[in-house]
Order: structure tokens, then C-alpha cells, then sequence
């Protein structure tokens, strides 16, 4: 991944956040933007018309022209009429494009993740990044088109009524486009304070999403309640977004008192402005002016507003366009070698500085043909050996070997594709059958009998067979049609997706955990049977799935302490056999 050494973040302003909501609206449709613009020029230069309308109107009063009085009075009507429903125009052809525009946004930061390799996902930083960003779509970044409009209509309006008071008096349109100058300092300020708030906050709702998914989400949710706890998780959910709200208001206070002080400031210019006008104009120039002072500082305070939000966002914008300039560019997809030896070469890992290693100096080596296993205590460090080998972590020092290449010079896809992988937290992914297996495979789409095949190897044809609907299963009862089904179930379903990848490597970390003994048994005699093409790591806990085994790494404290076959580690009698003598026993004894 490429290191940025600037962040744009630094350079983002009220300016580039509204060429970014333009960007994103003409995106979603340049139609619908030409409309919303032509239509908010019309309506942002009524006021200043009207300015010039009553100036004459009330010319026309003192100098007896009636037929300029009844043309001005048309004209006055008309502007106060079509203000309201053509600003009401603008703003709904601004919501119908924010709603595009941030359909669109959703969709970038989707491929964004999507493209991001597992080494970059596995990181706090990137999961909080990507919830800031995601949060600012449906809050700020996604509406951003619609403070462009106001704060245009806002701008445009206000330097007409200004051009139309420069025509009374020179001095009075000074103060009232000086007006504009406090709301605009108090953006800026407001964007500053909003930049220095929004990592913690970002962290901080993170949390309270996170509790709020536990007590919303289905799954968990029937778990906690089950427990009788869920209200004590509802309780926590609550006090956290207690927290962001209190975090939120010290953002307020600064808000509040720097938008106070712009609305005094702007209403003594204006105040200023109108004197001017009253002591040195005849009558018509008064007369306007008083119009213009109510549209100016009505103009000024909605420009003032969008600005304010448009400042707002900019710290959000500059954190979307940086997760999107990190994210690497979505990868062709790479065919996988043939692989005929993998090795690990004295691999150290450490998650932090404080705890032991990790991983120790492991070493270990597979040939195509072979099945070796993993074994090991909990927190032995088998499943940080096993993300080191397929990338998702980075060894501090020590390699992994493809065929004698150093994997770290592989491209990220190139990689990737070597290996099929399925984590002890394999993912329940509640979609179609076809779907669900259908993503083990990213190259090309499955045909209905490579899905029945990848479905009877991994024991879950008589599963599907079962279902109404078959492959088109909706997976999951919280959908409407859908089907739940058991967590054994599900795990057949993720052992089909390898099946279904044909990898040239396997890495397997506990894949019968939840499955039956019976279908255990036919999971690894198909595995055994199938292992010729390909290598074939896996981890387990049970001995009796470790006999075949070409071979045994035992790993403890992030060392491997031991290794060989089963009947060698049973005749030295070491770490294995005290490991496994319980399972032994039993087997044993049965
Ligand atoms: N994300 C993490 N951050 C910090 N420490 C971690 C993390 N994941 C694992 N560890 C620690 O690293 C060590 C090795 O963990 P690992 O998950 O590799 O063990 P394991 O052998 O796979 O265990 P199990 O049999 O329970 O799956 C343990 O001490 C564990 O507490």
C-alpha cells in the first residue's frame, strides 16, 4: 500500500468540501444539478430585484406615474410571489440529488474496503476510519450538495442586493457585503475546532454503534436476552451515546458562542448600512433600502448557516477522500500458481510491545500432496501463524517461502490467491445459497453443478437438498422467506466455498468445530482423499482427525516444541502426548 506523507485533510476547506458536493452531484446526475443551479441563479437574484423594484415603486409614488406604479406593483407581486415556491424547487431537486449522491458515496466506500488486503482490515485505525466515513454520508458528506445550493443562494442573493444598494449608495453596499465577513471567520474557526473533535468522536460512536448492533442484531440480541442481560447491554448502549452526546456539546459551546458573535457583528454592518441609506437618500433609497437590509441580512444568514455546515463537513471530506486514496486500487484478478512447497522460515510476531511473542521463531513446511496439521493450546499461536502465512499479518522478521519466492514480494492479489482459508470465525454470510458458496470463488461465476459439487464435498447437499427453494435459498430467518439453519450447518456452508475456490493451498483452522462426529468423519476422509492437487494445512484439537497427518506441528508459547508424525509424537511421549492423553484415554477406552 502506498505511504502518503501529506494528508489533504490539512487542505480541506469550506471551498474544496462544496466542489466536492458538486462533484458529487453531477456525478449522480448532471441533469438534475444544471436544473437545481439555473433554477437557484433565478431565485438568488430576486431579492436584489425586488430591492431595485421598490426603489422605483416608490420614484413612481412621488413623481404621480401611474403607469410606472402599476408596473412596478406587478412586478414587486410577481418577485414576493415566485421567491417561495422556486426556493422550495431548488431545495427539493437538492434532495432528490443528495439522495443519489450519497447512494454513490455508499458505493465507493464499499469497493474502497473491498479492495483493501486483510493486513490493512485487521487494523483498529482502518475499522474506525471506515466508520467516520460511513457515519458522515448519512449525516454530512452525503447532504453536501444541499448546503452548496443554500449557501449559493445565500451568496448570489446577498451581492445582489449588495449591487443593488451600491446603485443608492456606495458606502452602505460596503457594510452590507462586509457582513458576509464574520459568518465566513466563523466557519473557518468552527472547521479548525470540528478537525481537532472528529477522530475521538469517530472512536467514541464506533463504541456505541457496536453495543447498539449487539442489542439490535438478531443474532445477539436473542443470545443476550436468552441471558437476561440484554437490558444491562441496552443500558450501556445508552450510556455511550451519553458520552458522544456530552463530547458533541463541548463542540456546541464554541459553535454556539462563535455564531452569536457573527450574528451580532452581521446585524450591526447591516443596522449600519440601512442608517447610512436612511440619513444620506431621498426617499426611494430609504425606502429600498430597508427591503434591502431584511433580504441581506436574511440572504447573509442563510449563506452564514450552509457555510457553517459546509465548514463543518470539511474535516469528514478530507477523511473520505483520504480512505479512498489509501484504499489500493481494486486488484485484477490473479490466477493461482500451481504450489508444490510452502514454508515458513522462523517467523516472529509480536501484537504489541508489552505481552510475550507471539510467535517465536516458527518454522514449518508443506509439499503439495501433504496434509500437516497445527496443534497447540489456546493462545499457543496457531491462528497468528496461520494469518502470517496467508499475509493478513506481517512478521516482525522471518518469511513466508511459495515455491522458494519470498511471499512479500507476491502482489497483494497474486497472494491471496494462493491460499483458501477458513478461519475459526468463519463468516455466516446470510444470502442466497448460490451466493453464500458462489464467493469462494472471485474469478468466475459457478455453475449450478460446481455448486452441487462444492456443496456434497463439503457435506451440505443433503442441507440444500432440503430447502424449497434449493441453490436460490434465502440463508437466514431474519429475511423474509428465509432459513435458519444450524451452526454445523453454516459451517458446511464455508467449507463449500473452499471447495468451491480450489486454492492450491488450504489452510483449515478448526473446520469441523461444529459439525457432528459423523459428518466430521466424512469432512476429513474427503479431505485425505481429495489432498494430491494441493497443500493442505490444518488446525484442530482433536486427535483422532491427526493420525494421517503427513505431520504435526506442536506450537506452545509461539514456539513449535515438537513435530512429526502421530505415532512419533505418541512414542516420545512429549508435549503432544500430554496434550492429547485425555482424547487418548477415551479413544482408548472406547
Ligand atoms: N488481536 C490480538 N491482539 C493482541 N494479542 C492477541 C491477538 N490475537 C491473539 N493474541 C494473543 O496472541 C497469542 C496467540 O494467539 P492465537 O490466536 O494465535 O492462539 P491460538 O493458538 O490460535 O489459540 P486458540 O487455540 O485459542 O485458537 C495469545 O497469547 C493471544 O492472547
Amino acid at each position: 500500500m502506498p505511504q502518503k506523507t501529506k494528508s489533504p485533510l490539512s487542505s480541506q476547506n469550506v471551498f474544496t468540501s462544496s466542489l466536492f458536493g458538486f462533484r458529487t452531484a453531477w456525478r449522480s446526475s448532471a441533469a438534475l444539478t444544471t436544473c437545481s443551479l439555473g433554477l437557484l441563479v433565478v431565485v438568488s437574484l430576486l431579492p436584489g430585484l425586488q430591492v431595485v423594484l421598490i426603489a422605483r415603486l416608490v420614484d413612481s409614488v412621488s413623481t404621480g406615474d401611474s403607469g410606472a406604479l402599476t408596473t412596478g406593483m406587478i412586478g414587486v407581486a410577481l418577485c414576493v410571489a415566485a421567491t417561495e415556491p422556486l426556493a422550495q424547487a431548488v431545495r427539493a431537486l437538492g434532495y432528490q440529488i443528495v439522495s443519489r449522491a450519497r447512494a454513490d458515496l455508499h458505493g465507493d466506500l464499499a469497493h474502497a474496503v473491498a479492495a483493501m488486503p486483510p493486513s490493512m482490515l485487521r487494523r483498529p485505525e482502518t475499522v474506525d476510519r471506515v466508520q467516520s466515513v460511513k457515519d458522515a454520508i448519512s449525516m454530512q458528506t452525503g447532504y453536501l450538495y444541499l448546503n452548496v445550493l443554500l449557501a449559493l443562494q445565500g451568496i448570489i442573493g446577498a451581492i445582489g442586493v449588495c449591487l443593488a444598494v451600491f446603485t443608492f449608495n456606495v458606502l452602505s453596499g460596503l457594510l452590507v457585503l462586509l457582513a458576509a465577513l464574520p459568518v465566513y471567520l466563523a466557519s473557518s474557526y468552527l472547521n479548525r475546532v470540528q478537525d481537532r473533535m472528529d477522530a475521538p468522536l469517530a472512536a467514541l460512536s464506533r463504541r456505541a454503534g457496536y453495543l447498539e448492533t449487539l442489542i439490535t442484531h438478531q443474532r445477539s440480541a436473542t443470545e443476550l436476552n436468552s441471558l437476561g442481560t440484554g437490558q444491562r447491554v441496552a443500558a450501556w448502549t445508552a450510556a455511550q451515546y451519553h458520552t458522544v452526546a456530552d463530547f458533541e456539546s463541548r463542540l456546541l459551546r464554541p459553535l454556539l458562542k462563535a455564531q452569536i458573535l457573527a450574528g451580532v457583528v452581521t446585524g450591526a454592518l447591516i443596522a449600519a448600512a440601512l442608517l447610512v441609506l436612511v440619513t444620506e437618500q431621498a426617499t426611494a433609497g430609504a425606502a429600498a433600502g430597508v427591503v434591502a437590509a431584511v433580504a441581506g441580512a436574511g440572504a447573509i444568514r442563510s449563506a452564514g448557516f450552509s457555510l457553517g455546515s459546509l465548514a463543518e463537513a470539511s474535516p469528514r471530506v478530507g477523511r473520505h477522500l483520504q480512505l479512498l486514496e489509501d484504499a489500493p486500487e481494486p486488484a485484477p484478478q490473479s490466477e493461482a500458481p500451481a504450489v508444490h512447497k510452502i514454508e515458513a522460515v522462523d517467523l516472529r510476531f509480536s501484537y504489541d510491545e508489552v505481552s510475550p511473542p507471539a510467535l517465536d521463531g516458527v518454522s514449518l513446511s508443506a509439499r503439495r500432496g501433504e496434509m500437516v496439521a497445527l496443534v497447540g493450546p489456546n493462545g499457543a499461536g496457531k491462528t497468528t501463524a496461520v494469518n502470517c502465512l496467508i499475509g493478513a499479518l506481517d512478521p516482525s522478521s522471518g518469511g513466508v517461502f511459495i515455491n522458494g519466492q519470498n511471499a512479500a514480494q507476491l502482489e497483494e492479489a497474486e497472494r491471496l490467491a494462493v491460499f483458501g482459508a477458513l478461519s475459526q470465525e468463519f463468516g455466516r454470510f446470510e444470502l442466497r445459497v448460490r451466493d453464500a458458496v458462489g464467493l469462494g470463488q472471485p474469478a468466475r461465476a459457478l455453475s449450478d453443478d460446481d455448486l452441487a459439487d462444492a456443496l456434497t464435498k463439503a457435506q451440505a447437499a443433503d442441507v440444500v437438498a432440503a430447502m424449497k427453494s434449493g441453490l436460490d435459498t434465502q440463508l437466514g430467518d431474519q429475511w423474509e422467506g428465509g432459513v435458519g439453519i444450524s451452526g454445523g450447518q453454516w459451517q458446511r456452508m464455508a467449507l463449500a466455498r473452499i471447495y468451491a475456490r480450489n486454492a492450491p493451498v488450504w489452510i483449515l483452522d478448526e473446520p469441523t468445530s461444529a459439525i457432528d462426529a459423523e459428518a466430521e468423519y466424512e469432512v476429513f476422509a474427503r479431505l485425505h482423499r481429495t489432498r494430491a492437487d494441493r497443500i493442505t494445512i490444518v488446525v484442530s484439537h482433536r486427535a483422532w482427525t491427526l493420525q494421517a497427518m503427513d505431520r504435526i506441528y506442536v506450537l506452545d508459547n509461539g514456539s513449535i516444541v515438537e513435530s512429526g508424525t502421530f505415532d512419533e509424537l505418541v512414542a516420545a511421549g512429549g508435549r503432544f502426548t500430554a496434550l492429547f492423553r485425555s482424547q487418548m484415554a477415551t479413544s482408548t477406552s472406547d
